[in-house]
């Protein structure tokens, strides 16, 4: 860890003197003085100490007073001093953590917005990789809380290494030992003190894991199933038992802390007993002054502060980490808008032996489609669960890269390089559609965010996705956040985005179970008039609802990750295959319960 803690802290100090540098020099400068002014106090004080042996009985207007006004007067200054200092360094290396903080948040955004497809959003180890960037963890420590602790770190040093240097001053192997013997103490309490917290953090996953079951019962959706099914005890029992687990480790270093501290006290009260041993010996035999006993004294005094491990520990341990996973996100710099894939609006979309499998997975999800969608088609894909009907909208929204084949509009081929503006061109209701706490009304634009400011076009769009009067009855109408808004209104809220992208240019609609949440009237408007909101777009629907789907123009099934029938309703129906059994299963099934 030290070795890793080496390279880890220039890097964030190079960094800070780079995004801010005045605001780091100064944070530097005051935390040396705010550390080296209390050497400065302890030898004023010593020779006021000194002085005073002299001056006493001789008056108060006498060089040897005089002198003594002086030591009280650098006493006094190099005190305000102290306290000056370190007030300002407090607030300025506070100031500096938090820009480093945000700077490195941005950084850290913007990289992993950076790539156009989604896929290492779905790595665990990547979402992991944020995370720390962000300095969550069993504590949480912003990697700018680093610096902040480096700044107090520093002016303890400097306290402890000029204290030393003051003992050395009097006698060298007694500064050295003195220095050596804390330091080593201070590792190593440094060292335990660390370790018991990187053990938690280490076991981020498995508390995290712990944090889950202990969560479930309070939370509100599983909450009601926890008392349905009675699972209270199963959820507490299995936090017990788990945390328990987890924590054996930490309680084990515990205890060998405990006994380290013991061998703390004896060995600092040796020490310091030789110390001042050592300085009443040579007083004996006339080889030192009252100063120098007195500087002697008050410099183990300060070097005793080395005795300790606090939270500026985890703010250098913890911060420094998480600034060093966050540098490791390469700095990008912000884009512009991609110009739209310039092909006429009449271009086809065709999928030619497209392939993919997810990463980690064993197969294929996908395996070799070839599907041309005309402008302006409506086409619904069906196919039982795991068909793979979600992973070809997602590769034909660009937002993963097919491992075979490709996607083309036109005659051009979707790749690395047009990959965004694509999307651009793509708006789509995935069954996970975004639910932003934001303004309604921005949840909306976002379909089209350059066109945020077409009041009438959101008016228009929240009319067809029927909201108008969900909206009016908002507090706030449009600034509202919707936050209390029902599972069908949120998906709503996704229609509406999607059709006001399409309103601004977007030429492909995608449509992932889009009435999942819908009651049956909202969805049989929604299909009805789906031609007229769709503008003529190309549409592609996924869709259990059969009811929903025969009103498409051309249906695809998919199975196993093959398209096996492809045509009109009608067509498909007469053919009795697959498409025929499902649509017949269903048809039966609402037969029966009207019957
Ligand atoms: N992010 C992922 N990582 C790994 N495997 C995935 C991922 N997403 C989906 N899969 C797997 O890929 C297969 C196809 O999933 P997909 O969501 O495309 O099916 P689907 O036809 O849309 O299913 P459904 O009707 O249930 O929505 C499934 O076996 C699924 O488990």
């Amino acid at each position: 860890m030290p070795s890793a803690r080496v390279t880890r802290v220039p890097a964030l100090v190079r960094y800070a003197f780079a995004q801010a540098p005045l605001m780091a020099a100064l944070t530097a400068v005051l935390a040396v003085l705010a550390g080296a002014a209390p050497v400065g106090i302890t030898v004023g004080l010593g020779e006021l100490a000194g002085g005073l042996t002299t001056a006493i009985g001789r008056g108060l207007d006498t060089p040897e007073a005089r002198a003594c006004y002086r030591w009280i007067a650098v006493v006094v200054v190099l005190f305000l001093l102290t306290h000056l200092a370190e007030s300002a360094r407090t607030v300025l290396g506070r100031a500096l953590g938090r820009r480093v903080t945000g700077r490195l948040g941005e950084r850290v955004m913007t990289a992993v917005s950076e790539p156009a497809t989604i896929g290492h959003l779905e790595d665990p180890a990547y979402l992991d990789r944020i995370a720390r960037a962000r300095g969550e963890g069993a504590i949480d420590m912003p990697p700018g809380e680093a610096l902040f602790g480096l700044s107090t770190k520093t002016s303890t040093w400097v306290t402890a290494v000029g204290s030393a240097a003051l003992l050395a001053g009097l006698d060298l192997a007694l500064g050295t030992v003195v220095l050596v013997v804390f330091a080593a103490i201070h590792f190593r309490l440094v060292r335990n003190y660390r370790i018991a917290v990187v053990e938690n953090v280490s076991q981020t996953r498995k508390l995290r894991r712990t944090a889950y079951l202990r969560d479930v019962p309070t939370t509100p959706g599983p909450a009601r199933e926890v008392r349905l099914f009675g699972l209270t005890a199963f959820f507490r029992d299995a936090y017990r038992s788990q945390w328990r687990a987890n924590m054996a480790e930490v309680w084990r270093r515990r205890r060998e802390h405990d006994l380290f501290v013991v061998v703390v006290v004896v060995t600092t009260g040796v020490t310091v007993a030789a110390v001042f041993h050592q300085l009443a010996h040579r007083a004996a035999a006339g080889d030192s002054t009252v100063a120098d006993l007195t500087i002697g004294g008050l410099a183990v005094r300060a070097l005793l502060q080395l005795l300790r491990a606090d939270e500026d520990e985890l703010r250098v341990g913890f911060g420094s980490r998480a600034a060093a996973e966050a540098l490791a996100f390469p700095a990008v710099t912000g884009r512009a808008d991609p110009a739209p894939v310039a092909e006429p609006p009449d271009a086809t979309i065709s999928v030619k032996d497209l392939r993919f499998r997810y990463p980690g997975a064993t197969s294929e999800v996908l395996h070799g489609i070839d599907l041309d969608i005309p402008a302006g088609q409506s086409l619904a894909v069906v196919g039982l669960n795991g068909a793979g009907k979600t992973t070809l909208t997602r590769l034909l929204a660009g937002l993963d890269a097919p491992g075979g084949g490709c996607v083309r509009v036109g005659g051009t081929r979707i790749d690395e390089a047009n990959r965004r503006a694509w999307q651009r061109q793509v708006v789509a209701v995935f069954q996970d559609f975004g639910r932003y706490r934001l303004p309604i009304r921005d949840n909306i634009a976002f379909g089209s965010l350059a066109h945020a400011d077409d009041d009438e076009g959101l008016r228009a769009v929240a009319a067809q996705a029927g909201l108008q009067e969900f909206i009016e009855r908002l507090p706030n109408g449009w600034d509202t956040v919707p936050a209390d808004a029902s599972g069908g209104e949120w998906q709503r809220i996704a229609i509406a985005r999607a059709l006001f992208g399409l309103r601004h240019g977007a030429r492909l609609l995608i449509m992932d179970e889009p009435a999942a949440a819908l009651d049956a009237r909202a969805e049989a408007q929604l299909y009805d008039t789906f031609h007229e909101l769709t503008a003529g777009a190309t549409t592609v629907a996924v869709s259990h609802r059969f009811a929903t789907v025969r009103k498409a123009q051309r249906v695809v099934v998919l199975e196993d990750g093959r398209i096996i029938e492809d045509g009109p309703h009608e067509a498909l129906i007469e053919a009795g295959g697959r498409y025929a059994e499902l649509f017949r299963l269903q048809a039966e099934r609402f037969q029966g319960a009207s019957s």
